[in-house]
Parts: structure tokens; sequence; C-alpha cells
């Protein structure tokens, strides 16, 4: 039984670090570990330009914390108006790598999001021109579709044909959910990439409703039954490159979350690397974390990977019950309860 596994440092290719006052502590948590990270641009009003993309990026930058080298990647949020000349500007001049899709009403701050993808189309010409990836939120939004079945009707009715029509766009599936996603990714070309969460390998829908509701297990896309997270975990038992580290830890306030109409999201950077690791050494494939976390994200993006080390070792503490975030507190993934591995 391996008690120690040292790998190349980490980087995060999905995660929510919101804006202001929380910036101290959600940067702080992704910066204690990972090196890097793909920021989530879906902010109210969210990052719709280069401009947009570098304000915001400095303003994570001075919530470092003193001696952290922490570097954001930043992403522009698409809009029915995002035009080929954001694109281009945005990232010649580097002030953003990826731009994001979410379709409108999909999610946690999706309501500038795109409405119909023509609309985008000339963004996403310039993109794949340039060589910029699409990031996906990958779920339909109509009403009628029910939403454990939004990811897979989004790969029917929408992916197929976008990576059909842009045939050199890179694409990333983001915190992909179900068999579905995994076939589709698997199947597809090099340029077609996808994250997974440590929650979706570790967790399915009963974590969330049996036994009582669990706000705090809620997540879009929600957590799905226990065949499509077996899926997710072969995935990753496949070491297939086209999966890697995405932790989309979306921190909520504890009152957004343990209400009547809670929001969607799970905080999970605080430990984001040893839940993987729990996840990993569960499946028996620790020998896969360290692709997976660390070299299959930059071979993707086309960035070098990182070259210090960490090390994770087989120790169980107790997550805290809370955490702070800005003048409110957050109930991570996991409170009050036991975490099997530990960074060094
Ligand atoms: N994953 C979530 O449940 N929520 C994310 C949005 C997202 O990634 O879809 C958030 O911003 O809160
Ligand atoms: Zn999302
Ligand atoms: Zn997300």
């Amino acid at each position: 039984m391996t008690d120690r596994l040292t790998i190349i440092r980490p980087d995060d290719w999905h995660i929510h670090l919101r804006d202001g006052e929380v910036l101290r502590n959600t940067v702080s948590d992704a910066a204690r570990i990972f090196s890097r990270a793909i920021i989530m641009p879906n902010l109210v009003p969210p990052v719709r330009n280069g401009d947009e993309a570098q304000g915001y990026r400095e303003r994570i930058e001075a919530a470092r914390p003193a001696g952290s080298i922490f570097e954001p990647l930043m992403v522009l949020y698409l809009t029915n108006q995002t035009s080929p000349e954001i694109i281009r500007a945005a990232y010649s001049k580097g002030q953003a790598i990826a731009a994001k899709l979410y379709p409108a009403g999909a999610t946690t701050n999706s309501g500038s999001g795109v409405t119909a993808l023509e609309h985008i189309y000339p963004a996403l010409e310039a993109m794949a021109d340039v060589g910029m990836p699409l990031l996906v939120h990958g779920e339909v939004t109509h009403s009628d579709v029910d939403i454990f079945d939004r990811e897979k009707a989004f790969i029917d009715q929408q992916l197929i044909k976008l990576v059909e029509r842009f045939p050199t766009l890179k694409v990333v599936f983001e915190h992909i959910t179900t068999a579905d996603a995994a076939e589709f990714v698997k199947g597809a070309s090099d340029r077609i990439g996808a994250t997974i969460t440590a929650h979706h390998l570790l967790y399915n829908r009963n974590h969330l409703l049996a036994g009582g509701v669990r706000p705090h297990f809620y997540c879009l896309p929600i957590l799905k039954r226990q065949r499509h997270q077996q899926a997710l975990c072969d995935a990753v038992v496949s070491g297939s490159n086209k999966f890697f580290l995405g932790t989309d830890s979306a921190p909520h306030a504890q009152h957004a979350k343990e209400t009547s109409c809670g929001c969607a999201g799970c905080y999970t950077a605080y430990a984001a690397i040893e839940l993987y690791a729990e996840a990993f050494d569960s499946l028996g494939v620790l020998d896969k974390l360290e692709a997976f976390a660390s070299f299959n994200g930059p071979d993707y993006y086309g960035l070098p990977r990182n070259t210090d080390t960490i090390t994770l070792v087989r120790e169980s503490w107790t997550a805290p019950d809370q955490l702070p975030f800005g003048d409110h507190m957050v109930i991570p993934l996991r409170a009050g309860e036991t975490i099997n591995w530990r960074v060094e």
C-alpha cells in the first residue's frame, strides 16, 4: 500500500474564485497547492472582454498570500454580443487564454450567457483561428428536459454539431458527470478534452438525496446515478490524457446554500488534491494521479508542466466545519468529516 506519493505540482483547470472581499480566502486556498488555475468568469457582471479579464487578474494577484506565485489563467465569458474582435484582442494581448460558453440559464450567474449557439459562431470562428480553447458548461436549459438528462441532451443536440462545424476548435467539456460525456470525449479527436471534479468521482446522487437533502452536495451539473459516477472513475482509471483535474470549487456563503432555494456549487479548494488522492486511492490507481493532476492539463493547453513537486501522505485529518468567506462563512464539502490524505 502506498502511503506517500510525490508528484509534480498540480494545477486546477476549472475554479471559481468569485470577487471582492472573498478573494483573500478563495485565492489562498487555491494557491496553497495549485501553481496555476483556470479562473471561471461567471461574476456579476461577467468577465466579457480582455480589459475586464485583466482587471480581475490584478484583483486575484493582489489577493495572493505574501510570496505566492500562483498564476491565474483568465477566461472570457461568451455572451450573444461577443465579437471576433473581442476574442482576437484579448487573446493576442495575453489577457485571456480561453473563453467559456454558459448556455443562458444553465447555472450560477449564467443569465448573461448565450441563448443560441449561432450568436457566437463568429467568435468561435476567431477562436478556432487563433487556437483559443472553448470551455463548455454542457447542459441544455429547457425546463422540459429533466435535470438529470441535461448533459446528455447537450451532447446530442448541440455539442456533436458544434465540434463538426468547427473542426479545428479546441473544446474542453467542463466538469463532466455522465457515462455519455465520458464516452463522447473518449471517442472524439485530440482537440476535445474534459475536466472531472473530485466530488463527481467520490459521490453520486444518493449522497445528495438519500436520507435527507444535503445542500452542500448540490452542484451543477447535478450528481448523477452511481453508474455514471463509475464511468467517470473508469475514465480516470483508463489513464487517457484527455481527462484532467478541474475542481469546479464553487463557494457560496452558508446562508445561500442552506435555504429554501439554495445555490449550486461545492467548495473543495481547501482540500482539493487530498480529495482527488482519496478517489484515486480507492480506485487503486494512485499512480495515475500525477498525469491527471499535473501533466494532461498543461499538455492540452500547450503550457509547460510545473517542475517542483508536492508530497501527499496517507494521514487522516478532520475537515473544518466551516471556513471564512469574506464577511460570511462557507461550509466546505466534507465539513467535519475525515479526509484520508494530507499534503506534507
Ligand atoms: N458548479 C456549480 O454548481 N456552480 C458554479 C457554476 C458552474 O460551474 O456551473 C458556480 O459558479 O457556483
Ligand atoms: Zn459549470
Ligand atoms: Zn464551474
